[in-house]
């Protein structure tokens, strides 16, 4: 049976998933308010940095009224009461540093953010969704979506590279909107035959991830190294596979149970794994299943974007068995640009992680006051992502699995 005759009649569409043909993920002009009940939460999350640095946060954090989620109605503002209480929830766990955490978060913390995430579908833990889609906002509403205009709604420590860090993962979102209109039509051309229309949408996304690479680059002129790792990282990080926190934490008024939830990382970006689905590109064992776990980290509806693009026709078998080289070459040039965006994010995780780790190592020997922040960085995650992945090892094994893909194409 031809792929025309098994499928013609479905339809895929952005829409149903809530992605838009101009954002994409990203939420649509995210809220900066919460109606004024809620002051208290939005009165701690708005002063994160100068709370943390000041070792007020906790106590604040004790004061604050416990609150009713009830009225909270929209998407939106369910979005920025998950981003105020996910960062809040970070900031109160790492306070103090690797050593001195928490195992209880407070009731009423714990119980509203509980309640919140129960209704997005997402995990109590400061994830993508929030740090990056949900947390923008136009310094000018007339100027473009460019760096130089945006800024964040919710802050962490880190200053103006925390900034860099999530606009320009932002940007990187932004970026592959083409790959991510492309994607129906590849479905579509899949379903019917049409082999000159996915050639096409695929010669698309290839360029689109070209684009995502370029800018990824922009990491570098907008977030130190020493800043990210002494500072920035903690904050990400989550109570899952983490040596500081081994019994996870307990959500007060939840459960007397600690739980654990795997820290922020883009690996909860529904971009790669769309793409992987597409290509028909498989991870294998352990790094195949922290990719998979990772889905549970993303709103609910993108989640399903992945699943339905995984269970639509083979994609991959489609080139094999059309022997065409247009649609043979454009396939591969995806591949190949996937491979490079993983390569490239290699040498950045090198370049923020691996060498300050080490650099961290030496310093700590030598004991000088020169960059002391970088010294005093976590040392459970030298070798840990945050989402809790062993890193290297990890990310060279999905790059490898991303080349391995290749279709030959079938002469006979
Ligand atoms: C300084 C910048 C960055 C660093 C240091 C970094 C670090 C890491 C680390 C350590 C992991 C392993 C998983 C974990 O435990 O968290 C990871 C995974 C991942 N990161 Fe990044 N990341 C950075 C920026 C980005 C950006 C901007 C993107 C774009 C969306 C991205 C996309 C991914 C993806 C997709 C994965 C999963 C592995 C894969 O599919 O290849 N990262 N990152």
């Amino acid at each position: 049976m031809s792929f025309a005759e098994k499928d013609s009649t479905r339809t895929f569409s952005l829409d149903s998933y809530y992605v838009s043909e101009d954002l994409g993920f990203i939420l649509h002009e995210p809220m900066t308010e919460l109606p004024s009940y809620y002051q208290p939460w939005m009165d701690i999350a708005l002063h994160l940095p100068e709370l943390v640095l000041s070792h007020e946060l906790r106590s604040r954090v004790s004061r604050m009224p416990l609150l009713s989620s009830q009225y909270l109605h929209s998407h939106r503002e369910l979005r920025l009461a998950h981003l105020a209480l996910g960062a809040t929830t970070m900031s109160y766990v790492w306070q103090e540093g690797e050593h001195h955490t928490v195992k209880v978060l407070p009731q009423n913390l714990a119980l509203p953010y509980w309640e919140v995430s129960e209704r997005l579908g997402l995990p109590p833990i400061f994830i993508h969704a929030d740090a990056v889609l949900a947390n923008w906002k136009k310094r000018d509403s007339e100027k473009p979506f460019d760096i130089a205009n945006l800024d964040l709604v919710v802050r962490l420590p880190g200053g103006e590279s925390l900034r860099g860090f999530f606009m320009v993962t932002l940007l990187v979102e932004l970026a592959a909107i083409p790959a991510l209109k492309s994607i129906p039509k590849v479905c579509r051309g899949v379903s019917s035959g049409y082999i000159v229309d996915v050639a096409q949408a695929l010669q698309d996304i290839s360029k689109s991830i070209h684009d995502m690479t370029e800018a990824l680059k922009l990491m570098h002129v907008y977030v130190e190294p020493s800043v990210f790792y002494g500072i920035i990282r903690i904050y990400l990080s989550g109570w899952k596979d983490n040596p500081s926190m081994p019994n996870g934490l307990i959500y007060e008024g939840v459960s007397p149970e600690p739980m654990e939830f795997s820290g922020g990382s883009a690996a909860q970006s529904s971009l790669l794994h769309c793409f992987d689905e597409l290509l028909g590109i498989k991870h294998e064992a352990k790094g195949g299943a922290f990719l998979t776990r990772m889905r549970d980290y993303m709103p609910p509806a993108h989640t399903q974007m992945i699943k339905d693009i995984s269970s639509w026709p083979s994609l991959r078998c489609f080139v094999h068995e059309q022997c065409d080289e247009e649609l043979n070459q454009a396939y591969q040039l995806c591949v190949t640009e996937l491979t490079e965006f993983r390569n490239y994010h290699i040498n950045m995780v090198s370049r923020y992680i691996t060498i300050p780790a080490a650099r961290a190592r030496q310093l700590r020997l030598e004991k000088t006051t020169e960059e002391e922040m970088i010294a005093k960085a976590p040392t459970a995650l030298e070798e840990r992502g945050t989402g809790g992945s062993s890193i290297m090892s990890f990310l060279k094994t999905v790059r490898d699995e991303t080349k391995q893909v290749f279709p030959t194409v079938n002469k006979n």
